[in-house]
């Protein structure tokens, strides 16, 4: 949207005077207003013309401002209804918010107020408008920023990170290692407002203690012998973007009050400085942990752990992604033949057989290691069972065993269930929420199945 303009609105009321008035005030204010003065017409109109936001009175002759809206969100849901009642009637703007409106302003308007709210509502569309393309382009093409897969698990993955775009709350990503946490980190920053500023990541495991508290908060000049110069933290060098701590799992006891109350607070102390800088930035955090259990067993501050999860994503290990491997396998072999100026178009269907039957605990990293490897080895323009390494050509899955041909031998509707729900337990590592998505069911019906097939748990 241009600088200069906040928003069109459509303004409804069957007093011309009361539109005119808006109308000036709000173009001042750099709104594009246009009135009508019934909901007929200005149903017609958005028929044809788009807007922003529709501001409508609530007392009309003819169409009343509540039909006006109940209409509006069933032909357009995608346009916010801001209406207009009278002092005191809180019951008539509770009707309308039922009916459907964003917001409501109480008459006499209170310009100032009026602006603020519509703007408000103008935000609101773009922000959805935003997630349903993400969400769609995510749907439609298997891949979500450098993301690939179109598995139902990844598809949800992707509405997920969608709507985090919107809000500034902490995310903390779990996975096992090699699941692509950091990729989904890059994705969530890439897609928010914040995606301008910048992203700054860094391993709490690869930092020794002493050193993660002057790299986190930065240090005054001749804090230690080595600290020749002032040196800004990574938490200001983030600011206005996002900062992802990455095996957040590892971080120090030591150092868990500390980043605590950076984060509540919202200021860090350089170490030996005397002065606290205040900072904007996103936090989002990985783990392979278990950080639960990591509490229960005293490792990690309970209070740590609800301030950096206040949404969780958990990234499925890619056994559990059923085709997407083979996805990801065609990229990877692309790649590595662009690099290494190797011909090699793809996978042959005995390969492509193997590397699904695989369990993959290196996930994808583990794939994308096996791919380039195979690019390197093969003299075939497609990869041959022969150019994968031998643990993968001899893997025999645990596979879900339904029976021969033998009428005895077949198992019922009910049996297949409960080793289907078992085989994928196994396969997730037992984490109920991702079977459950995996499966296609909620989390209440998963606990019931469990329970009606005797499974602790
Ligand atoms: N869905 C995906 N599409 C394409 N590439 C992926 C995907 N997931 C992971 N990768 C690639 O796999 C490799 C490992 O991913 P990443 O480093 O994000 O994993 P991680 O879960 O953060 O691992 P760790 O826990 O070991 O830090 C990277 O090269 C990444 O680009």
């Amino acid at each position: 949207m241009e600088a200069n303009n906040c928003g069109r609105v459509l303004i409804v009321d069957d007093e011309a005077n009361m539109c005119q008035l808006l109308e000036t005030d709000l173009r001042l204010r750099g709104f594009q207003p246009t009135w009508r003065t019934s909901a007929d017409e200005a149903l017609d109109l958005v028929k044809t013309q788009d807007f922003d936001v529709l501001l409508t009175d609530l007392r009309m002759k003819g169409m009343s401002g509540t039909e006006l809206c109940e209409r509006v969100t069933a032909n357009r849901p995608d346009i916010p209804v801001i209406v207009m009642t009278a002092f005191g009637s809180l019951e008539t703007a509770v009707a309308a918010i039922r009916a459907g409106a964003y917001d409501f302003v109480t008459k006499p308007i209170e310009m100032e107020l009026l602006a603020l709210t519509l703007s408000r509502a103008v935000k609101h569309r773009e922000l959805q408008e935003k997630v349903k393309v993400l969400s769609e382009e995510a749907a439609q093409g298997g891949h979500f920023e450098e993301m690939v897969g179109g598995s139902p698990v990844m598809a949800k993955l992707y509405d997920q990170i969608a709507r985090i775009a919107t809000t500034e709350a902490s995310v903390l990503v779990c996975g096992e290692s090699g699941t692509g946490k950091e990729l989904v980190a890059r994705s969530i920053h890439r897609t928010s407002h914040r995606s301008s500023g910048p992203f700054v990541p860094v391993n709490c495991a690869a930092l020794p203690e002493t050193l993660l508290e002057s790299e986190l908060f930065g240090h005054a000049k001749g804090a230690f012998t080595d600290a020749k110069a002032e040196r800004r933290g990574l938490f200001l060098q983030a600011e206005g973007g996002a900062l992802f701590l990455d095996e957040i799992g590892e971080l120090p006891l030591a150092m868990q009050p500390k980043l605590l109350r950076a984060l509540e607070e919202s200021v860090v102390r350089p170490v030996g400085g005397d002065q606290e800088v205040p900072f904007n930035v996103r936090l989002i955090t990985a783990t392979n942990r278990d950080l639960l259990t990591e509490v229960e067993e005293g490792r990690f501050r309970e209070d740590l752990f609800y301030r950096i999860n206040v949404i969780q994503l958990d990234l499925p290990p890619l056994r559990a992604r059923g085709t997407d491997t083979l996805l990801l396998a065609q990229r990877f072999i692309e790649q590595a033949g662009k690099r290494s100026q190797r011909n090699v178009l793809g996978i042959s269907d005995p390969a492509a057989e193997r590397l699904l039957n695989y369990s993959w605990p290196g996930n994808v990293r583990e794939l994308r290691n096996v791919m380039e490897r195979a690019v390197a080895l093969t003299p075939f323009e497609k990869i041959a069972v022969d150019d994968l390494p031998e643990k993968i050509r001899d893997y025999r899955s645990a596979q879900v065993f339904i029976g021969g041909d033998d009428p005895s031998e077949l198992a019922s509707m009910q049996e297949v269930e409960r080793r289907y729900i078992l085989h994928v337990l196994q396969a997730v590592d037992n984490n109920k929420s991702l079977a459950a998505q995996v499966l296609g069911l909620d989390r209440k019906t998963l606990y019931r199945k469990l329970k009606q097939y005797g499974v602790d748990e």
